[in-house]
């Protein structure tokens, strides 16, 4: 059986991206988008980014960046994934992936069967697809859960994650479901918008833990 993969995204302080690593988290997120509530500057993320160890992964997440802008930030913040959460096109992924030696990951909001087929479009360009739900008021980071039983008997065509909509409370019946690889979470982890709960942080980590340790 392999590892449960878990994604807390949106983490803005040092406490919380401790806390993430200690209870189990495989992978932190860190959202450079001004419109977001957890928005980091390039130099913020950097600094977050010097915490983190090796055995953790960092996913610098931006949208619709130009390629100028992101090959700086990638330069400044050295992350393990770069998650594109906008319109970015497989050329666009394609592009960076020719030249940044890191994981691209490729965000999609799922409305329906269509866009779930239409997602194997990033094929060659991306390392995993994360299915989010549709976008709301931002991108991403809604709190808004995508329709789980369009996952179910689905072929992937790349490795994938399950975001949207995830807390303490439903991460494990995700994971039972549909046997998502990987839980993504930020705002059911929060107290308020922009800020990170870590009871809400441990809690969602040791639910989607003991969900895989249930299944093997
Ligand atoms: O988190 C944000 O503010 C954000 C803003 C713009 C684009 C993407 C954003 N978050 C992306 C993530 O990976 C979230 O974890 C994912 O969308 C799930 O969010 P939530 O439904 O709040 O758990």
């Amino acid at each position: 059986m392999p590892e449960q993969l878990i994604k807390i995204c949106g983490l803005t302080t040092s406490d919380t991206v401790d806390a993430a690593v200690d209870a189990g988290a495989t992978h932190v997120g860190l959202v450079h988008f001004e419109k977001s509530p957890r928005h980091l500057s390039i130099a913020d993320a950097a600094k977050l980014r010097m915490r983190v160890p090796d055995s953790v992964k960092v996913v610098l997440l931006t949208v619709n960046m130009e390629p100028q802008p992101t090959a700086e930030a990638l330069q400044e913040v050295q992350p393990d994934v770069l998650q594109l959460h906008g319109k970015e096109t497989p050329e666009w992924l394609a592009l960076i992936k020719s030249k940044a030696p890191i994981e691209v990951w490729k965000a999609v909001g799922i409305k329906d069967r269509t866009a779930l087929e239409n997602a194997a479009r990033f094929k060659d360009s991306a390392h995993r697809l994360l299915y989010d739900a549709a976008a709301g008021a931002l991108p991403g980071g809604n709190g808004l859960a995508l329709d789980w039983r369009l996952l179910v008997g689905h072929r992937h065509a790349l490795p994938w994650g399950l975001a949207g909509g995830l807390g303490p409370s439903n991460v494990a019946n995700a994971i039972r479901y549909t046997g998502a690889p990987l839980v993504d979470a930020s705002s059911g982890l929060e107290s308020e918008p922009g800020k990170k709960d870590i009871g809400k942080i441990r809690a969602f980590c040791e639910a989607a833990l003991a969900a895989r340790a249930e299944a093997a």
